[in-house]
């Protein structure tokens, strides 16, 4: 079984059909791009997984809970790094032991630590979150969803805000995740960062029009998810 299953996912928001029969399977191990015009239903899609949207119909299964981070990063500026990862754990740390963010347990804040390293950041472990690039705060971002111990990590546009170079390196450490075994679906809107990933899928009319390994999906497959006429349709 994959480590995140979606089927037959429909939504539809004031009458209006924005995913119709959505599937899409991503395993431990894999890290998949999708891709689709805008208002395609890709946020749609993955809010739905993490229960920000309540689908109409469909059925969705995750292995254990899924994390996720967006475009807008939401740290909370004027602390630091670490505290911003630990706060990844508050939904799994008993209420007592994280009543107040000073009072993080020592051990939380190692993993945090553990965290920040893996994204590249442990020597900034300290600085206010508001002083790191916007990059940097994206791989915050991605830290404090490590520490929520996740199987499924979604990430809906984590580069759209990012200048080039800190792109690659959000996208680099997405697939390494992967690699190392979690299951990552990322919402891209650069076809080209996309070609990174393990599968591209890209939806069109509420469904899945395109899927497959970068080497099999062409240029023009994925051109198409872009036409106006289609992508409305
Ligand atoms: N809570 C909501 N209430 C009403 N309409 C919504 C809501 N959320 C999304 N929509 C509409 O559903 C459609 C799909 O939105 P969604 O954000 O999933 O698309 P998307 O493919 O992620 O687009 P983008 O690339 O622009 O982020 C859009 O027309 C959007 O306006």
């Amino acid at each position: 079984m994959a480590a995140l299953e979606i089927r037959s996912l429909t939504k539809s928001f004031a009458g209006r059909p924005v995913l119709t029969g959505f599937d899409l399977d991503v395993r431990a191990g894999e890290f998949v791009a999708v891709l689709g015009a805008n208002g395609s239903g890709k946020s749609t899609a993955l809010r739905c997984v993490v229960g920000l949207e309540t689908p109409d119909a469909g059925e969705i299964h995750t292995d254990g809970r899924p994390a996720m981070v967006f475009q807008r990063i939401h740290l909370v500026g004027r602390r630091t790094a670490l505290d911003n990862v630990c706060a990844g754990a508050l939904g799994r740390l008993p209420l007592h032991r994280s009543a107040s963010p000073l009072l993080f347990p020592r051990e939380l804040r190692e993993e945090a630590m553990r965290c920040l390293d893996r994204v590249g950041l442990a020597d900034r472990a300290g600085e206010r979150a508001a002083r790191l690039s916007g990059g940097q705060q994206q791989r915050v971002a991605i830290a404090r969803a490590l520490c929520q111990r996740p199987r499924v990590l979604l990430a809906d546009e984590p580069v759209s805000a990012l200048d080039p170079s800190a792109a690659d390196q959000v996208i680099t450490l997405l697939a390494d995740l992967a690699n190392e075994g979690l299951a990552v679906a990322a919402v891209l809107h650069q076809p080209q960062l996309a070609r990174s990933a393990d599968r591209i899928v890209g939806l069109l009319g509420g469904r899945v029009a395109v899927d497959g390994p970068p080497e099999i999906v062409s240029g023009s497959d994925v051109d198409a998810l872009y036409l106006p006429e289609r992508a409305a349709a």
